[in-house]
Formats: structure tokens, sequence, C-alpha cells
């Protein structure tokens, strides 16, 4: 045992070093915080954003809490980064402040800081049986916020809906639901949190008691100097809160990751759920360069020019498919369809018949469960899919309208080459859509905020708008679902003339339930309960007085008749639309 004279000073040395330490360690953590927060921020965003966005659409589909992963996106984005530039460094500051006390502890008297760091294993164990409990009820409450913060949004973002139905208490329910889940979870969480750092200050503190109490004993058998105890003292408190402040920073550190945990399971998960891996397929683009070529044409015309390279021929081959999240529904069953190079085919039949479906197969959203789709004799499950989304384009049922400009939205389906778009060539797909003259009644013209989701404009200025960007993006094939279906049939016939041209030599697929649509196709496939019931011209399905088609439109044109007799004067045959319940009939 060393007895330590208090005159010798080696103990202020010790301190003056100690404190050095420390003052070094806190000031390069200062200046460090601004510059590594906003390096972590873009390492962040783009490290756990973009797994999001490759992933496929099945994953959504399948994911349990699909309305939560936004909130997830964003609260455990910001949970890491609290958790690397914040809770870590303050744990490594503390913890070498608690190991270079105790360094200097043990020179001053081993013995003493034996007695002293009796304590710590026990801190040890209860710190990792902490750091177990801590992260699952960190994780479970990060899902019950997620939860919280959908049912918020969704209430939010659907303001119209509850109040048209007077339904805000449904909202104002499914809100509280969440948030009491959340709360309560919450609370397990802060009492876990309140045991454990309350328990670990206590014991940091206990081992200041020991020190006394075996100090003491050790100055009256006098090993030990007044002076040296008292510095000894003194550095034990100095421990003591440094352990103290490390449990908090561990701890808030372990809540972190955990509340984190799902979504580094998606970002850390390896990518074999992309699209190609998922199936066994390879990534790379197995077509020739010039299929390729057809299929993804760089040096398109800056105008909208009618022109195009030719369009490919799509072939689906003895195609079956189920949605990943209903594997036991089969939704496509032995499809096989031939659509020839610029060709234009509409496909009709009953809600719920697989129309879309077929869209999200050539989209490559979803891979068939059997059979094969050609682009050009190319199997797409060989392509890789950038390449064949590349060369569609599509309007949907919902005509997807992005927050900002009028203008953003006509050019933001050309990613890749967005801002070379000239203000002439959006103006001049914004006239072939007919929503120029509306844009420019407007005081802002094509720098018109849209809002959100596009609320401030009307449904058939939205498909006029996805219309014009389809335009713009001047694909060699033209995927439309129902893109026509919320313009009146007056402007619905001026639309058709207008578009006929974009249309021409192009390879298209339209989802119709207009007969006006319909008429535009060269051939008419009619889809029921999955598989294909007929197809041919509009012509000739119409010559088959037992067919599906025939019945559908004779039900159309008596029932559009009855209505007219009551309350309109007649209206041609090309301006009768065939209605959901009608096909159901
Ligand atoms: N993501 C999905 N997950 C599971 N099932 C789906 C999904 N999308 C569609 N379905 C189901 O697949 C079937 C076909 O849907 P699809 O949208 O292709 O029909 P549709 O013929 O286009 O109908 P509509 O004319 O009403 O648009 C429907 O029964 C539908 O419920």
């Amino acid at each position: 045992m060393r007895n330590r004279n208090p005159s010798s000073g080696r103990g202020l040395v010790f301190s003056r070093s100690y404190f050095r330490l420390v003052h070094c360690v806190l000031r390069c953590e200062d200046s460090c915080l601004h510059t590594r927060e906003s390096a972590q921020l873009r390492v962040f965003d783009l490290f756990w954003f973009l797994p999001f966005l490759s992933k496929p659409v099945a994953f959504f589909d399948t994911h349990p809490n699909p309305g939560g992963l936004s909130s997830m996106v964003s609260v455990d984005t910001a949970l890491l980064r609290a958790a690397t530039s914040l809770h870590l460094p303050m744990a490594v500051r503390f913890a070498i402040q608690a190991v270079g006390g105790i360094a200097i502890l043990l020179y001053v008297s081993w013995t003493l800081a034996l007695v002293m760091s009796s304590v710590f294993p026990v801190l040890a164990v209860a710190a990792v049986v902490y750091s177990m409990i801590v992260r699952k009820l960190s994780r479970s409450y990060q899902t019950s916020i997620a939860a919280a913060n959908f049912y918020a949004e969704e209430a939010l973002s659907n303001v119209r809906f509850f109040k048209s139905f007077c339904v805000e208490s449904l909202a104002q329910e499914r809100c509280d639901v969440s948030t009491g889940v959340s709360y309560l979870w919450g609370k397990k969480m802060a009492i876990a949190v309140g045991i454990f750092q309350g328990g670990a200050e206590w014991l940091s503190y206990m081992s200041i008691v020991l020190v006394f109490w075996y100090g003491a004993k050790l100055l009256k058998d006098g090993h030990l100097s007044v002076g040296d105890l008292t510095s000894f003292v003194l550095y034990a408190v100095l421990i003591a809160h440094a352990l103290g402040a490390l449990s908090h920073q561990a701890g808030d550190f372990m809540r972190a990751v955990g509340g984190a945990e799902d979504m580094m399971d998606i970002a850390l998960a390896k990518q074999l759920s992309s699209d190609s891996e998922e199936n066994g397929m390879a990534t790379d683009v197995c077509i020739s360069d010039a299929e390729a070529g057809n299929l993804l044409s760089d040096d398109r015309p800056s105008s909208i020019a009618s022109e195009t390279s030719i369009p490919p021929q799509i072939v689906l081959e003895h195609v079956h498919f189920e949605y990943p999240s209903r594997p036991n529904i089969s939704v496509l069953n032995d499809v096989s369809i031939e659509v020839q190079k610029g060709e234009v085919v509409a496909l009709v039949g009953a809600s719920g018949g697989g129309k879309s479906t077929i869209l999200h197969l050539l989209l490559r959203l979803y891979n068939p469960s059997a059979g094969r789709i050609l682009f050009n004799g190319s199997d797409i499950a060989r392509m890789d899919e950038k390449v064949i989304r590349s060369c569609i384009g599509i309007v949907n049922q919902d005509s997807t309208i992005l927050s900002g400009t009028i203008a953003d939205n006509i050019r933001c389906a050309s990613a890749s080459n967005a801002s070379q778009h000239s203000a002439e060539s959006i103006i001049q797909a914004a006239k072939i859509a007919q929503i120029h003259d509306f844009i420019i009644s407007l005081p802002d013209g094509y720098d018109t905020v849209v809002g959100p989701r596009g609320v401030q404009l009307s449904g058939g200025q939205k498909q006029r708008i996805a219309i014009a960007r389809l335009i713009l993006r001047q694909p060699e094939v033209i995927l439309l679902d129902e893109a026509t279906s919320a313009l009146d049939a007056e402007a619905e016939h001026s639309f058709q003339e207008a578009f006929a041209g974009v249309i021409q030599g192009r390879t298209v697929i339209m989802v119709a339930h207009r007969l006006a649509t319909v008429q535009m196709a060269d051939r008419v496939i009619v889809m029921d309960k999955g598989h294909i019931a007929q197809q041919g011209t509009h012509e000739s399905l119409m010559a088959d007085s037992s067919g599906i088609y025939r019945n559908l439109v004779d039900k159309q044109t008596i029932r559009q008749s009855a209505r007219h007799v009551v309350v309109a004067p007649p209206v041609s045959t090309a301006d009768v639309s065939i209605t959901q319940e009608q096909l159901h009939d």
C-alpha cells in the first residue's frame, strides 16, 4: 500500500493533465459538432432514404405498417442522428473522464480505488439488462409513434372527407387510440429509464460513501495522508458524476438504436429484395444495343413532334399473377396478348378484372408468377427495369400530382433531363392536353402552386396535367389507365382529336370504361375475372350478339337512351360511358 505525501504535488500534476484532457475532448467536440452534424445529415438522408425508394412495390404492399413508413424515415433518422452525433460522443467523453479518473485513483491508493470500484460490476450488469429492455421498449414505442403520426397525417390530409361526412369524431377516435398506445409504451419506457438512471446514479454516489468509510479507516491506520484522501474524494466525486452521465448517455443511445431498429433492418437489409434479384434475375440489360436503342431513345427531339423511335412490340405469354399481399388469390390467369408495334389496344371489362394489373406488370412494378412478358422479343424479367420504364409513359387513374408548380408537374416525369425542357415545349404539351388556356388564366400561370397532391385543381385539370406530362416525355409505349375519365364527354371528344397525333406511331395500351375511348383503339380486349374473354375490333366484337362486349354496349345504350328520354337530349353513342355498375350487370 502506497502512502502519498501531499506536498509531493503529484496529485496536482495529474489533476492538471486530467482536466486538460477533458477540456480538449470538450473543445474538439464543440468545434466539430456543426460540421459533423451537417455532414451526417447528408449521409443519413442518402443512406436511409434511398434504400426505401429502391424497394420493390411488393415491399410496400406487404409491409405490416406501410402508412407508418414516412414517419419512420423522419423520426428514426432524427433518433439515429442524435444517437451518433450527440449521445455517442458524450458517452465517449464521460467514459474517458471516468477511465482517466480511475487511473489516477489507482495511482493514489489502489486499495481505496478497488473498494470504490466494487459497485462497478453491479452497474455493468444493470446496464446490460437495461439496454436489452430499453431497446425492445423503444422499438415498440417508435412503432406506435409511427402509427399515431400516420393517423394524424391521414386525418389532416383528408380533412374534406371527414368534414363532408361529419365524421371528425372518427378521425379523432383513430388518433386517440394510436396516441393512447404510444403513451402506454412511452410510460413503460419512462419507468425503465427512471429506474435505471436513478439506480445508476445512486450506485455511483454509493461508491463515494464507500470511499469515505474505507478512506477514514486507512487514515486512522496511517496508510493514507489527509491530502491524498481529500484529492481522492474529489476525483471520486468527478468519477461518480461521469458514471452517472455515462449511464444517461448510454441509455439514450440504446433507446435511439432500439427505436431506429425497424428502419435499420430495412435500410441495411441486403438489396436482395430489389425487383430483379428478388426473382433471381439479372440486373444487367440483356437486350441488344439495338433493342435498347429502340426502347430508350436518348436523342429525342426537343419539340413535341409526332416523330418517335420505333415503338416495341409487346407480348404477354401465358401470364399468371397474384399480388404478394394476397398470394392465394389469382388476379391474372393464363393471359396471352400480342400488341404489335404502333398498335392501339383497349382493355375493357368488369371492375377488378385485372386490367390495371396488366399495366403494372408491363412497368415491372411486379413480376408475373408464371409466363413471360416480351418487349421486341426480349423477356423484360431479364432487363433492367429502368430501361423498360424509361420507354413507357403512363397516366394513372389517380393522376398523381406532386407539390410544386404546374410547370414542375409537367416536366417532372423526365427526371434526368427535366431542366432541359424549354418553356415552349412545356406550353406545347399543355396545349395538346388542352390545359394551356386554364393555366394562363391563373395569375401565376405556369408558376401556379398546386398544393399537396394537387388539391387546388379539379379532377379533370389534374388528368390533363398528367397527360401533358406524358406528352412531354414522348415515350415509345403509352399506357393509359382511364386517363380521361374525369373529362366531360365534349372535352374528351375534342381532347381525343388532339391526342390522336400524339399516339400516332406509338404502342398504346389503354384501360377504358368509356366507349368513346374504346373506339380510338385498333383492337379491344375484354377482360373477365383475370382472363381474356374476347378480343377483336369494336365492329367484330359487336357482331357477336352473345358476347360480353356486345352485351355491355347494348345495356349501356339502352340505359343511356332511357336516361336521355327523361333528363337530356340525345347524344352520340361516342359520348356514352360504360359505368362500373353497368359492367357488373
Ligand atoms: N396492390 C394490390 N394488392 C392486392 N390486391 C390487389 C392490389 N391491386 C389490385 N388488387 C386486386 O387485384 C384485382 C384486379 O385489380 P385491377 O386494379 O387490376 O382491376 P381493374 O380491372 O383495373 O379494375 P378497375 O376497372 O376497377 O380499375 C382486384 O381484385 C384487386 O382487388
